[in-house]
């Protein structure tokens, strides 16, 4: 830093350029050259100005370029702030990859924008400011089976409730029991509800394009929205836990496999829209009954576990999905476990044929289609709809929900789809492990609450809900 700035301090005070060298020498800037009045900066070589700029950091970078003509041309070009993103200490994995694709694909809100060539060039030193000063949103990602809540600006949800036990009383009517739920999200906090937006990710549910299904989604909406403004909170933005999947891969199109507490989704969504008219396939078959089946097996074995969270525990540190399920049962994939209290438990076979439920529901004896098969129907019926000019949109599957981090998985389906798939539809599929584990939708909702232009075009606010502004359905 020291020889930097010597450096510097020699070439401003001793150097005497002519105006064309320092053109020349300012020649990767993207600021215009002007003819007059050069300061004593412009005679410092651009790379030079540029390697301070990443020294000093972004708050000093900012205040260099009101100094003169050379340092707002330096501080100003997309590099620096491209060097800063990918510096920043965060604790977020690829935040630079996703602090682009979200300023690119999600700014404006819904509908999203939609590029035929190039995408625009934005201004990252303008977007950093702004979101430096975005107010942040609660998340709240109400799964089915577990709840996920936490505030936007932190690294990862603080906190987590079983869903199904706490909320599941579906007697009571719908308003009470939201209001229930979210009562207690925000008590377990310790946020007063007046202080934040919230950006809610709701459980795609009444899956059919139907009259009826629309309504109950709509009514499902007015509630939520309801109750959280009888509450105070500001503003509301809620989207389906599968978009929002979608956009945390950085991706607005393509189709979501959300592996969920009871039922699997494969969600076809195209411009983060979910496209119900070529239909949301749903398989009888979740998390809850992986756990079952492998505390079934376990039984055969007389290992007993008193309780199903650590049959649970068992699944998430030692099952997988094999490639070639024939070929795993005649290896050796013994494995130990020590469960807390309980000691160690040793399992073999169950390891991999918990997951392969996913692909044989039969196995478990439940009368369902396979995971590749509900996937391979999807994208025939996207293939057939012909909604774009090619197949590209539906080529990337992204796997959602924490039984989607079983290792093994991705790979398998990718390599059933291409058995079962005719090759002009199979070329190109990719299938995604889940980004973020179970708690994918959870930071695909901290993309939008950290966007630059949060929470204007995403959130509604009570006096547009209260005048009946029309409630955009983005799930
Ligand atoms: N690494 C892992 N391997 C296997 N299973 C896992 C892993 N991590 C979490 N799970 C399982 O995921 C289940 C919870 O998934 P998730 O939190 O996605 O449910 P949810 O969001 O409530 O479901 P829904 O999509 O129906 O709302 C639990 O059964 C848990 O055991």
């Amino acid at each position: 830093m020291t020889t930097l700035i010597r450096r510097v301090w020699e070439l401003v005070s001793n150097r005497t350029v002519s105006s064309s060298e320092s053109t020349s020498s300012s020649s990767s800037s993207s600021c215009p050259s002007e003819t007059a009045g050069f300061g004593a900066f412009d005679r410092v070589p651009t790379d030079l100005l540029m390697q301070i700029a990443r020294l000093v950091g972004p708050k000093e970078a900012v205040k260099l370029s009101v100094v003169c003509r050379a340092w707002r041309c330096v501080v100003s070009e997309n590099e620096l702030w491209i060097f800063f993103l990918k510096n920043q200490k965060q604790e977020e994995e690829n935040y630079w990859e996703s602090f682009a694709f979200s300023e690119t694909h999600l700014r404006f809100g819904y509908p999203l924008q939609t590029f035929s060539g190039e995408s625009p060039q934005l201004s990252y030193m303008g977007i950093y400011g702004q979101r430096v000063q975005v107010p942040g949103s609660v998340i709240i990602d109400g799964g089915s089976g577990y709840c996920k809540f936490g505030w936007s600006k932190y690294a990862c949800p603080s906190g987590r409730s079983a869903t199904f036990l706490e909320f599941g009383n579906v007697e009571s009517p719908l308003y009470s029991r939201l209001r229930h739920f979210f009562v207690t999200i925000y008590s377990r906090m310790q946020v007063k509800p007046s202080s934040q937006p919230v950006v809610l990710s709701i459980p795609i549910c009444h899956y059919d394009d139907t009259e009826s299904a629309k309504a109950s989604r709509r009514q499902l909406k007015e509630a939520i929205y309801k109750v959280l403004f009888d509450m105070n909170v500001p503003a509301v933005c809620a989207i389906n836990q599968a978009t929002l999947a979608l956009y945390a891969a950085r991706r607005t199109s393509g189709i979501v496999v959300n592996i969920g507490f009871q039922v699997t989704s494969i969600v076809p969504i195209l411009n983060g829209k979910v496209i119900r008219k070529v239909g949301v396939e749903v398989m009888g078959l979740g998390a809850l009954k992986l756990t079952g089946f492998l505390r079934e097996l376990l039984q055969r074995n007389n290992i007993n576990f008193d309780s199903l969270y650590t049959v649970r525990t068992v699944k998430e540190k030692l099952c997988y999905v094999a490639e070639d399920y024939e070929a795993e049962l005649s290896k050796n994939t013994q494995a130990s476990f020590g469960a807390g209290g309980q000691g160690w438990f040793t399992i073999s076979k169950e390891r991999f044929q918990t997951g392969e439920i996913l692909f044989q529901p039969k196995l478990a004896g439940v009368r369902t289609m396979g995971l590749h098969q509900a996937v391979a129907l999807c994208m025939e019926h996207c293939h057939s709809a012909e909604l774009t000019g090619d197949d590209a949109w539906f080529k990337t599957v992204v796997l959602s929900g924490g039984t989607a981090c079983l290792p093994g998985l991705a790979g398998r389906l990718e390599k059933e789809l291409h058995g079962l798939l005719p090759p002009s539809v199979s070329n190109g599929i990719k299938v995604v492990p889940p980004p973020y584990g179970a708690d994918s939708a959870w930071f695909g909702a901290k993309m939008i609450s950290n966007l630059s232009t949060f929470p204007g075009p995403w959130c509604m606010t009570k006096k547009q809900f209260r005048q009946k502004s029309k409630i955009k359905l983005m799930w």
